[in-house]
């Protein structure tokens, strides 16, 4: 069996599959790590148990999964040596990692360098990596970079217009995320259209608690919202998103906040959390809108406004466009969200038809209108798969 790892900042998510990737034997997510409140979700088949206890920290909750994986009642292995490899998600690769690799100890030095650039996901990612690798000594481990498809973005696009030297000897330009989910979505994309994509140019809305839109010609990533680090482009669930790096002299120089400070306002304080006050929750925040509440209309529509605003300059970056797909929580999930996007744009010829727009997650992943010139798609991403596929193909070469 292959197990997948997803080792986010308060939660690890996970998937066994059947040696040949045909079967999800078991799943799960361990949440609120470090935090009040902890629970794991184990699903096998239909089956779903949750167990309430508070969780310390990432090596806590690799336990609490093994204990799942291995439990008589709800488990689903005998023994550890079951499993054939791990895959894990690791979001910065820098430019140290164009593609998925076998784990050893150089990679976990590449892998610590990029943590400065993404300290709120790489320190996690290798917490899940390290404690893999005691519980399953001699059991191959591959890491799949978020920032890998990315690899594509052109030079004019992936530079900021920065002295140079900061590039080229202190790597400082945009590497992009959730490359993963966009690789995985985009040729889905592709098959549900029964279009070859390298014929396609598609702006990929990966919407979840963090957001990226992805514009794919041609089956590459050419240009992408998110940059260095992973607040910027759009308004995530905590994250700011674009705004003008002016503030952050004025928050330290004029205000007297610390740098750290500053970084908290960025990646914990801000976004949809800090627009409504309320929630991080896009969910929460659409139903407090609907309710009456100000500030959360307003993380709504600064929300939408800045999609619509990146989907368009990324039409005009293509110099086209053929398809407009959402995925992640909020992009297959919420068909409002999705309404409000898309009314926008009819000036690209993007037009969704609201009924089938209701019904999308139940086997109608093609919402476009009759009319439509481009077409729109709802396509669940699944990271996980493309993990677990780049895990086997690559402990197959090995053996
Ligand atoms: N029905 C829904 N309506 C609006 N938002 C939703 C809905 N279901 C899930 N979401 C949102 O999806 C986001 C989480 O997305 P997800 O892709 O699961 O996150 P992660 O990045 O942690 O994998 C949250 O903002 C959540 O509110
Ligand atoms: C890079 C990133 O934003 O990842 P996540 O959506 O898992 O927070
Ligand atoms: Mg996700």
């Amino acid at each position: 069996m292959i197990l997948t790892i997803n080792c986010g900042s308060s939660s690890l998510k996970y998937q066994l599959y059947s040696a040949d990737l045909a079967e999800v034997i078991a799943s799960g997510i361990i949440a609120k790590i470090g935090e009040a409140g902890g629970y794991a979700d184990h699903k096998v088949d239909d089956g779903k148990t949750r167990i309430v206890r508070d969780i310390a920290d990432h090596q806590a909750a690799f336990t609490l999964m093994m204990e799942n994986l291995l439990s008589p009642d709800i488990g689903v292995i005998t023994e550890p040596a079951q499993i054939i490899a791990i895959g894990h998600r690791a979001v910065h690769g820098g430019s140290t990692f164009v593609e998925s690799v076998i784990v050893d100890d150089q990679v976990m030095e590449g892998l610590r360098a990029c943590s400065t650039f993404a300290p709120l996901h790489n320190p996690c990612n290798i917490a899940g990596i390290e404690e893999a690798m005691r519980l399953f000594p001699g059991t191959p481990n591959v890491v799949v970079f978020d920032t890998a498809f990315h690899q594509t973005v052109p030079q004019h696009a992936h530079v900021y217009a920065l002295p140079y030297e900061l590039c080229t000897d202190h790597g400082i330009r945009r590497y992009g995320f959730h490359g993963t989910s966009c690789r995985y979505v985009s040729q889905a994309a592709a098959d549900i259209l029964g279009r070859p994509i390298e014929a396609l140019s598609m702006v990929i809305c990966h919407l979840g608690n963090g957001v990226t839109i992805d514009a794919v010609k041609g089956g590459q990533s050419v240009d992408t919202s998110i940059g260095f680090g992973t607040f910027c482009g759009m308004p995530m669930g905590t994250r700011a998103g674009d705004f003008d790096p002016a503030i952050i002299f004025h928050l330290v120089k004029t205000l007297g906040m610390s740098l750290d400070e500053v970084e908290a306002i960025c990646y914990k304080k801000s976004g949809l959390l800090g627009l409504s006050g309320l929630s991080n929750d896009m969910r929460e925040v659409c139903e407090a809108a609907a309710a009456g509440n100000k500030r959360c209309q307003l993380a709504v529509d600064v929300f939408v406004y800045q999609l619509r605003k990146q989907i368009g300059a990324y039409a005009a970056a293509m110099n086209g466009l053929d398809a407009l797909v959402f995925t992640a929580g909020i992009g297959e999930n919420s068909a409002e969200i999705r309404k409000l996007v898309c009314s926008g744009l009819g000036v690209l010829g993007i037009a969704i038809d609201e009924d089938l727009n209701q019904i999308a997650r139940n086997g109608h992943p093609d919402i476009s209108a009759a009319d439509a010139r481009v077409a729109t798609l709802v396509v669940p991403t699944d990271e996980e798969r493309m993990i677990a596929t780049d895990t086997l193909q690559l402990t197959m070469q090995r053996a």
